[in-house]
């Protein structure tokens, strides 16, 4: 475990949620969902070596939060940036990268119900072959959307949804991340990818959704505890 790191970052907007609290820190079964994923993440990774992304503005929140919720778990707090990009960039940056044998795993804030055994395999995996990143099969047909606007069906077992934990031997990902942010940088795999590396998928947990508008509160309710 001790060569273990986690960057959790929180530093977004949150605006398709619309809702007054920024979504990380809205309670879902008397706890705010940010801190239901740190608890998951300390039985994975020493809390000291726990990065806590946020934006600057939330930083009093944050503590006042932490008073109210006796959440006393030593993780380290870091500014976040403008984009999830550069939230994890600063997060990556507070890592002494001396070790070359140290992993990072790279988790939304948002995800509260990713299970112990999806985050201790990526370690595992990571540790093995220098990442693992979290995806799950499609349940739904798809279809891709044509140049005319026409639809046409597709093999959805080609595709796969990619979650978080996105976990990295941390020289790769540090430098991986030493690059220009694009656009197509929608996750930690892409940067990786662009880099050069082969990313290697893990079975996520159905679960493990990605907060992102008000329906998704009431699932975290169902399914946390
Ligand atoms: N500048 C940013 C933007 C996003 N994130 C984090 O990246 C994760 C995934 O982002 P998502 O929830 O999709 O984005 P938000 O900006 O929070 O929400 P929205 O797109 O609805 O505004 C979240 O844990 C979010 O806090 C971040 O740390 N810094
Ligand atoms: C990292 C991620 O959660 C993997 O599914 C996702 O790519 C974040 O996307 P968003 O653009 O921040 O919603």
């Amino acid at each position: 475990m001790n060569n273990r790191y986690a960057v959790i970052v929180a530093g977004g907007s949150g605006s398709r949620m619309q809702s007054q609290t920024p979504k990380q820190f809205i309670a879902v079964r008397q706890l705010p969902v940010l801190m239901h994923t740190l608890h998951r993440f300390a039985q994975h990774v020493l809390p000291q070596k726990i990065r806590l992304v946020l934006p600057a503005a939330h930083f009093q929140t944050w503590n006042e939060l932490c008073a109210q919720y006796n959440f006393s778990l030593p993780v380290q707090v870091v500014e976040g940036g403008n984009s999830r990009f550069q939230s994890v960039r600063n997060g990556l940056k507070t890592i002494e990268n001396s070790s070359s044998e140290a992993l990072v795993a790279i988790h939304d804030g948002v995800r509260p119900l990713v299970s112990g055994q999806v985050i201790e395999q990526c370690f595992e995996q990571a540790q093995i072959y220098g990442n693992a990143v979290a995806s799950v099969a499609l349940k739904d047909s798809i279809r891709q959307i044509l140049p005319d606007g026409a639809s046409q069906a597709v093999d959805r077992q080609l595709f796969r949804l990619v979650q978080t934990p996105q976990t990295f031997a941390l020289p790769l990902i540090a430098a991986a991340y030493d690059v220009e942010e694009t656009a197509f940088f929608t996750d930690d795999a892409s940067v990786a990818e662009a880099y050069g590396a082969t990313i290697r998928l893990v079975e996520g947990n159905y679960e493990n959704i990605k907060i992102t508008t008000p329906e998704d509160l009431a699932i975290a309710e169902a399914f946390l505890n």
